[in-house]
């Protein structure tokens, strides 16, 4: 058993994009992969890939990842090392990752989920009620834009991309007066002094899985599947089932106006969802609880009222 773990000189090969919050959620992995079965830092090898996605010259940075074609576009690269050996693990935030994984890799090991709240920043305003009618607030996602216009037409939304502090810094240059980013990313970076309110998912349903690192691997790596599962959180895995079911069942993707939540109580598991029109003009929003194992046919419960509430023609947009 010893002669199978990982070493300074056959180190585990962990794989990650290159901005802080994703070299931060590499060192968690890390760590507790250290943790769990007495490992040197050394044992453990953090490899940087660059993205489609991350290649800023190829993209414009006031277009909307959407008309990019996002799908894969953060993944492709580092899914293509797993498969070639190059790496072991990939570190992935949930929230970003298909409902589906390419042919020979299974993502099955969670970390213990963080917050997994939306965090409204602004350095002039307390929230989302005190911002005058017409204010300009940044954001990227097109579930956060949806979700403000729903709530308050009158806002102005922009485009606002690039990493955590890529959007800070805008937000400091004044390109607009507030924004919302995840609280789970300004944690994990220890970020939290910075103007910032947490919202209730009573105002703001977060994107599902938010919060959520899960790791993925070669589905022939036993070894490997081994030691994840040491480190694995049965209560985000229970979450998540419920939430990406739902997503699945709405055939959405991480560009699409769809929120949801899992919440567990003991072995009771509330689930609340909302799907949005793109510009915020109509919403349908519902939630189911039920027994935690039945987690996976709630979301997909839910899922089909909320489409049968909202029409055939409410996706029509999607071409
Ligand atoms: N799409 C970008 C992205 N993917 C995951 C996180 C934050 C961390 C998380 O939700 O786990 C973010 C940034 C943000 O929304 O603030």
């Amino acid at each position: 058993m010893m002669t199978l773990l990982p070493s300074p000189a056959a180190p585990l090969k962990i794989g990650t994009r290159g901005s802080p919050l994703a070299l931060a959620q590499a060192h968690e992995t890390r760590d507790r992969l250290a943790a769990a079965f007495d490992l040197p830092q050394d044992a453990f090898e953090i490899v940087v890939i660059k993205t489609t996605g991350d290649d800023r010259a190829m993209i414009a940075a006031d277009r909307p990842l959407k008309e990019i074609g996002n799908k894969g576009l953060f993944t492709k690269e580092i899914e293509e090392q797993l498969l070639s050996g190059g790496i072991d693990i990939a570190v992935h935030s949930m929230k970003d990752m298909p409902t589906e994984q390419p042919e020979g890799l299974v993502l099955d090991c969670y970390l213990p989920r963080e917050d997994e709240r939306d965090a409204f920043i602004s350095p002039g305003h307390a929230g989302l009620a005190a911002l005058p009618e017409g204010t300009v607030v940044g954001t990227s996602s097109l579930r956060r834009r949806a979700q403000l216009l729903n709530r308050r037409p009158d806002l102005q939304v922009v485009e606002f991309r690039g990493n955590v502090q890529t959007r800070l810094k805008k937000l400091e240059d004044g390109v607009a007066a507030a924004t919302f980013l995840a609280m789970a990313g300004l944690r994990r970076m220890d970020m939290t002094d910075i103007p910032m309110t947490a919202m209730s998912p009573d105002d703001m349903l977060p994107a599902i899985a938010q919060g959520a690192i899960g790791i993925e691997r070669r589905s022939d790596d036993s070894r490997t599947g081994d030691m994840l599962a040491a480190i694995h959180d049965t209560d985000t895995a229970t979450r998540l089932a419920a939430e990406r079911t739902f997503l699945a069942a709405l055939d959405g993707s991480c560009e699409t106006p769809i929120a949801g939540l899992a919440e567990l109580d003991g072995d009771r598991l509330r689930l609340r969802g909302e799907i949005l029109a793109p510009d915020g003009s109509a919403s349908h929003a519902g939630e189911l609880s039920g027994p935690a194992a039945d987690g996976p046919a709630m979301g997909r419960a839910l899922a089909e009222e909320l489409l049968a509430r909202a029409g055939p023609d409410f996706f029509a947009w999607r071409g």
